[in-house]
């Protein structure tokens, strides 16, 4: 049926005709008022009087002004366009009639009607779009949960202000809107889909926030975009209690960053801290330290883990030092610095006990035990003071009445004489110089007992741990010979300067324990995407500086490649972690590719035989079949790349990698790309920027990419052997496009992928 056919058409155009208008006009206002506001702050800049702190009130209050009509300004932009996406017709149960909602990215009020127009995605009213279907339906409100009835639930596809397409739907997950949404092809970037989120999604979204999430999702199935919009709907949610820097997203890379630095944007949302977790640990280490090539590691872990000792040697350690043993040790290494942190001896003045040590310790251990030892400290010190200033009254009183009492004396033993004149003056000379060594050392006593404690730097605990008899007893329970394998490591690192990221972890934590934090960290909610490779020392460490324990955290355990130190079941982090006071919940639905992809993809899956690797659904949407093709040579391989890309960029394909399994191999299959008409960009890992366009790249940088096409390049037996690791790589790699999947092999194809 044509558009213009649907019995509401003409009230449907006529209503976004009105409501462009609106927004057209919204727009001009701002606009205008920002013009005015532009002008005043460039007049005030440069006839401020340096004097009048009215004027710089005034400059203060303007620019605010200017920043947040800049920011309606921005959101504006893109929804006076297409100022909403869909609407929902529901009956309260006590009205006479039905309301239409529309449903947009950001709301629009007539305040002259005093009449909400369009109500943002995040707003309660709007869950009944994304949890209810047609019929009895309820949302949840601060007035209580209001009941009562949807009528209609309709879709709207506008483009440049034209009503194109709109469709009445009951069952979200099968609509012909979401399918048009996932045929179309990839950007770049990852975007938004506030429109389509589905109701499994949704329920992430809106998550209670102050109850730890883990969200275990199937490749594809939206975890980093739902992470970033429960991001935009906690900010929308909890504007009053929080700022958008009190957000925190942490990543995997930089380059990842960059992939999803369109989403808060393009929902209205800017300042969430976007990081990695080497970056969160430098500013909470307030130091940047050097670290060994994350990629180096994972490269020779995945290249030579069963030929090479010391790569054994290497993953060893790191696990080790990714363990709940390693965190053990620091643990009982920090309780001995605590309890040796207070010198033993008292604080005294003039000889006279202030404070006696036992006390001290006792407010040190006890009393503010939740602290970090050096805020203890400052508390001590305020004790210390206090105290003194009573004592030190306290004694010079005794001084006096010291001194009367032998000035009584003296009189009535010896007659007045200049003998006697002569005595008394002595007493009273020693008494002054007696209260004043009392009055002057008390001045500097707090100071000078505190200066008697003298903490290390984070790096010399750090190396004093290493040597400890503590690591060395938990070390050798673990693995036989294995604490000479991490001090050599340690102390070979220590000669270059660098470290391991898996020392971050206990670097961070014990900053945080010993010193605390500094309060330029102001986060308050941390949401980890891939956090599958996180180990569970990372997030217990991560949860012990964010107090409030609030958190959101995605992954996938089958896409877990650094699985030596990543987390192996989701219950361990739930249970050591947050000691079951947690949320876990699944996406099992994937949206990025298609049945005939997935199903071969969970064919690898299920050859690592882990039932709590779960493989994913592919929503409804046919493709291509996965293609397989042996080849004798590289070369080509690389001519049927070229040739399949000339072809594929003809049919409006646009993002296309090759995945390699190594990095190395990138390399070789550069040279010989050279010649072809289509010349691939490798990513190495360490790019600030993703371009998109004609990747390579090895399969453990792919994760959370996506592209219209993936070719494999080299899927036999010698690269890819049967066990977990190359399994999951493998996954990875095959998980990665949306459309078009090519795997091809020199020899004999890999075991993973014969039936
Ligand atoms: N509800 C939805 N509507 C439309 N598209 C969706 C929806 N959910 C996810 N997608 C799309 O599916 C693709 C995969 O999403 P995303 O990258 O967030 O998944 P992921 O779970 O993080 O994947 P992976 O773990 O494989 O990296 C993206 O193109 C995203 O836009």
């Amino acid at each position: 049926m044509s558009i213009k056919e649907h019995p509401d058409y003409n009230y449907e155009s006529k209503w976004l005709s009105y409501m462009l208008d609106f927004a057209r006009k919204y727009h001009e206002e701002l606009m205008l008022k920002k013009a005015l506001i532009d002008k005043k702050v460039d007049y005030t800049t440069k006839h401020i009087n340096a004097d009048a702190s009215q004027d710089y009130i005034e400059l203060m209050i303007s620019t605010q002004f200017q920043a947040s009509l800049e920011k309606k300004l921005e959101k504006i932009a893109d929804a006076k366009e297409k100022p909403y996406f869909a609407r929902v017709d529901f009956k309260e149960n006590e009205a006479l009639e039905s309301e239409k909602i529309y449903i947009g990215k950001m709301s629009f009020i007539d305040d002259e009607n005093k009449r909400v127009l369009v109500v943002d995605w995040r707003a309660p009213i709007a869950n009944l779009y994304y949890e209810e279907r047609l019929g009895s339906a309820k949302y949840s409100c601060v007035d209580g949960i209001i009941n009562g009835e949807i009528t209609l639930k309709r879709q709207y596809s506008i483009e440049d202000g034209n009503l194109i397409n709109m469709f009445d739907i009951d069952i979200t997950t099968n609509d012909e809107f979401l399918q048009a949404f996932l045929g179309a092809s990839a950007d770049n970037r990852l975007k938004e889909i506030v429109s389509t989120i589905q109701v499994e999604q949704n329920r992430i979204i809106r998550a209670d926030m102050w109850k730890p999430l883990i969200v275990q999702g199937a490749a594809g199935s939206g975890k980093t975009t739902i992470a970033l919009h429960r991001i935009a709907y906690l900010i929308y949610t909890y504007e009053k209690e929080f700022l958008p820097e009190n957000f925190m997203i942490i990543a995997p890379s930089k380059f990842f960053l960059n992939y999803i630095s369109e989403v808060l944007p393009e929902l209205g949302v800017d300042k969430v801290k976007q990081t990695t977790f080497e970056e969160f640990a430098f500013d909470v280490l307030e130091k940047r330290y050097k670290l060994i090539d994350l990629n180096f590691k994972l490269s020779s872990i995945v290249e030579l883990r069963s030929k090479n000792k010391d790569v054994e040697n290497i993953i060893k350690s790191s696990e080790f030092k990714s363990s709940m043993y390693f965190k053990n040790a620091i643990d009982e290494y920090l309780k001995e610095i605590e309890e040796n942190f207070i010198p033993k001896e008292d604080f005294k003045i003039a000889n006279i006990v202030v404070y006696s040590y036992d006390e001290i310790q006792y407010l040190f251990i006890n009393e503010y035990k939740d602290l970090p030892y050096l805020k203890r400290v400052d508390e001590i010190k305020k004790h210390l003071s206090n105290r003194l200033k009573l004592k030190v009254e306290e004694i010079i009183n005794n001084i006096q009445t010291e001194c009367d009492k032998k000035v009584i004396l003296v009189k009535r033993k010896i007659e007045d004489s200049d003998e006697r004149r002569k005595i008394i003056s002595g007493l009273i000379n020693k008494k002054d110089e007696l209260i004043e060594r009392v009055k002057a050392s008390s001045k500097t006593a707090v100071k000078s007992y505190i200066s008697k404690i003298k903490p290390l730097k984070v790096e010399q605990y750090y190396d004093c741990f290493m040597d400890s008899p503590k690591l060395y007893n938990l070390a050798n329970s673990y693995a036989d010979g294995l604490i000479e394998i991490i001090k050599s490591n340690h102390n070979k690192n220590k000669a270059q300067k660098v470290y391991e990221i898996e020392d971050l972890a206990a670097l961070v934590y014990i900053k945080y324990v010993v010193f605390g934090m500094s309060e330029k960290i102001r986060v308050k909610h941390i949401v980890i995407d891939e956090a599958q490779d996180f180990s569970v020392f990372q997030l217990l460490m991560l949860k012990s500086i964010i107090k409030d324990s609030s958190f959101t955290i995605l992954g996938d355990l089958a896409q877990g490649i650094h699985s030596y130190r990543g987390i192996k079941d989701w219950d361990e982090v739930s249970n050591i972690v947050f000691k079951d006071r947690c949320n876990l919940l699944t996406l099992e639905e994937s949206y990025r590719t298609t049945i005939e992809i997935m199903n071969e993809a969970n064919k690898v899956l299920r050859k690592i035989n882990n039932p709590k690797l779960i493989p994913a659904k592919p929503v409804i949407r046919h493709g291509e079949d996965v293609k397989y093709e042996g080849y004798s040579s590289i070369e080509d391989i690389v001519k049927d790349i070229d040739k399949t890309v000339n072809e594929l960029k003809i049919e409006g394909f646009k993002s296309f990698a090759v995945i390699t399994k190594t990095l190395d191999e990138c390399f070789r299959l550069n040279e010989i790309f050279s010649n072809s008409d289509n010349k691939p960009y490798i990513l190495t890992g360490k790019e600030d920027e993703y371009r998109g366009g004609f990747v390579m790249l090895p399969s453990y940088l792919a994760k959370g990419l996506e592209f219209d096409a993936v070719f494999i390049s080299n899927a036999n037996d010698e690269l890819y052997k049967d066990d977990e690791l190359d399994a999951k790589l493998l996954y990875v790699a095959m998980t990665r496009p949306l459309h078009v999947l090519k795997i091809y092999y020199t020899d004999k194809i890999t075991p993973l992928l014969k039936l």
